[in-house]
This record gives structure tokens, C-alpha cells and sequence, in this order.
């Protein structure tokens, strides 16, 4: 038997839409797996009455097959599902590592991302790996066709999670099909400055590199009491926000010492709209970790 735990995630930060991704210290799901003939699932947890025990359709199932490695998978939720926090990439993520240690299958990290990222195609339909390269490495990294980087970045998140259901397959269809050049020459400043401050544990370079125009408005109309949101974050010192993964979660970053207020300024914007929503503060976390 193994037991895994891997962290939540945001992907995206803005500007990098299916690049960039950071992993959190908490919430977390825990992947128990032990052999078996034929794969089964069972979840509890946060959310779990909305995550199929069928392993096709469940990513921890898929995973499970595209190892070829069967066995009896408990998955004990603490992401919950839809929310733009990486929950399906969270249970992905473990059983790789997890069926990675029980078959004695010896592959690297870097190729545990690619499996796990097959679980990801199950659910929404693309197998973008931003949400399980950060699961499994922990940091901050960058996904591109051919590989994954990761660097340790010490910056302090909010995620505000609002009780809005969004699903990636659903948020996927909203984002543009092209863009301009000038729309491409600020998101790839965008995008470097970001990197740059998160080499230099800069929040305010991160802060600023998180403007997108062009995938974070189209996903942000999808997410009621989202400008509302932003706005109290940034009078409270955020130094960017933006829309976490798919959403409805909103991503902020801060300076160390501004997380309280910021979340609770968010918390209550939302409140304000009528919705209920719950913070998490972290740095900038660990991969996956077997217990
Ligand atoms: N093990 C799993 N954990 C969570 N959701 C799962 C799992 N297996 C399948 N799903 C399905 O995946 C969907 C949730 O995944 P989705 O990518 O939409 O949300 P998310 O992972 O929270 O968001 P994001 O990828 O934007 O951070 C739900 O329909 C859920 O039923
Ligand atoms: N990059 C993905 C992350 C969400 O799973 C998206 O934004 O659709």
C-alpha cells in the first residue's frame, strides 16, 4: 500500500495560459493505492458526491491504465472539484507518484507529468499539464510541448474560492481562437516579467506580469462578483490578481504580511454579491509527497 499527497494548484497566473503554474502549501488530496486485478475507486472528501467512481472517467482511473497498473484507489478529496484550484490534476497527480512507487515503474518526475497529464484529457478534453507539473514538482513551472521547468519561488498567494461551479471543459470553449500581434507583444512581457520576478522572489514583479488581456476577461464574465473581487485585493495591497486556472477561484499575490487582509477583503466582496466563498493562504509549496 501508498499513500500519496499532492497539493492544490493555479495554473495560468494570467498571462500564461496552459504554461505557467505554481503549487500551494494546502488544501490537498490523499491517494491511498494497493494492488489489485482490476481498478476501482472510491472517493470521499470535499465534493466527492460530484466525482465519478468509474475509473474511465475518473483522472486518478485513467492514470491507473495508462500505467497499467491496477489497483484499489482511495481518493480522499481535500480540492474540491470545478473550482479552479487543479482538484482533478490534485488525484492525478498522487496516483502517478503513488503507482509509480507501488509497481516499481523507476520513471522520472518529469515523465510522471505526462501520465498524470493523460488524466487531465478525461476530464476536459486537452491534456494541458499545468496544474500536475506544479503538483508533482511543487514551485513554480512552465509546461511546453516538449518539456517542463520548475524553480522554487517563495511568494505569498490568496486563492478566494467562490461557491460557483465552473468546469475547465466549459471555460475552455470561451477563450479566443486567435489573437493580435500587439495582444501577443503584451502578454509575452507579461509572461517574462513574471518569470523574472519569480526568480528574484519579487511579488511585485509577479503581480504586475499577471496582466492578460486576452484569456482572463473572456474567463472573468464567467464568474459572478469577479471585478468586485479583484478590486478589494488590490486596495488591500494585492500586487495582481487574476482568475485561477479555469475559475471560479481568483488567484491574488501579495506581499508577506498582506494575505490576512487581502483575503478578507475578497471574502468580503464576494459576501457583498451574495456568495459564499472560502480563502487559502500559502506560499509558494512543495510536489507531491509520499507518505
Ligand atoms: N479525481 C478527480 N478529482 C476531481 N475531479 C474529477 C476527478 N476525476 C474526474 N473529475 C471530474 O473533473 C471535473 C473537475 O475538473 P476541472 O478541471 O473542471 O476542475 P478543477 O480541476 O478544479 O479546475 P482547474 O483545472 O481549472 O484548476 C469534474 O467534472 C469532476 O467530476
Ligand atoms: N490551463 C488550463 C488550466 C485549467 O485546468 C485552462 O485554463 O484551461
Amino acid at each position: 500500500m501508498v499513500t500519496v499527497r499532492a497539493p492544490a494548484t493555479s495554473a495560468n497566473l494570467g498571462s500564461g495560459f496552459d504554461v505557467f503554474g505554481v503549487a500551494f502549501d494546502r488544501p490537498a488530496d490523499v491517494v491511498t493505492v494497493e494492488r489489485a486485478r482490476e481498478t476501482s475507486i472510491e472517493v470521499t472528501g470535499v465534493g466527492s458526491e460530484y466525482i465519478p467512481n468509474d475509473p474511465e472517467k475518473n483522472t486518478a482511473g485513467v492514470v491507473a491504465s495508462a500505467l497499467d497498473a491496477p489497483a484499489s484507489i482511495s481518493i480522499d478529496k481535500g480540492v474540491r472539484p470545478s473550482s479552479g484550484l487543479g482538484s482533478s490534476a490534485a488525484s492525478a497527480a498522487a496516483t502517478a507518484v503513488a503507482l509509480n512507487e507501488l509497481y516499481g515503474r523507476n520513471l522520472s518526475d518529469h515523465e510522471l507529468v505526462q501520465v498524470a497529464a493523460e488524466g487531465e484529457a478525461a476530464v476536459s478534453g486537452t491534456a494541458h499539464a499545468d496544474n500536475v507539473a506544479p503538483a508533482i514538482l511543487g514551485g513554480f513551472t512552465v509546461v511546453r510541448e516538449d518539456g517542463v521547468e520548475s524553480v522554487d519561488a517563495s511568494i505569498p498567494l490568496v486563492a478566494v474560492l467562490p461557491d460557483i461551479v465552473i468546469s475547465t471543459r466549459d471555460a475552455r470553449h470561451v477563450v479566443p481562437e486567435s489573437i493580435t500581434i500587439e495582444d501577443m507583444v503584451r502578454t509575452v512581457g507579461s509572461a517574462a516579467t513574471l518569470t523574472a520576478g519569480m526568480y528574484r522572489d519579487d511579488p511585485d514583479l509577479v503581480g504586475r506580469g499577471m496582466e492578460d488581456d486576452v484569456v482572463t476577461p473572456a474567463r472573468a464574465d464567467l464568474i459572478q462578483g469577479y471585478d468586485r473581487a479583484v478590486e478589494a485585493a488590490r486596495e488591500a495591497g494585492a500586487t495582481g490578481a487574476t482568475v485561477s486556472g479555469a475559475g471560479p477561484a481568483i488567484l491574488a499575490v501579495t506581499h508577506s504580511g498582506d494575505q490576512r487582509d487581502v483575503a478578507a477583503a475578497m471574502l468580503d466582496a464576494f459576501e457583498a454579491d451574495g456568495i459564499d466563498s472560502r480563502a487559502f493562504t500559502s506560499t509558494i509549496g512543495s510536489g507531491a509527497t509520499i507518505f
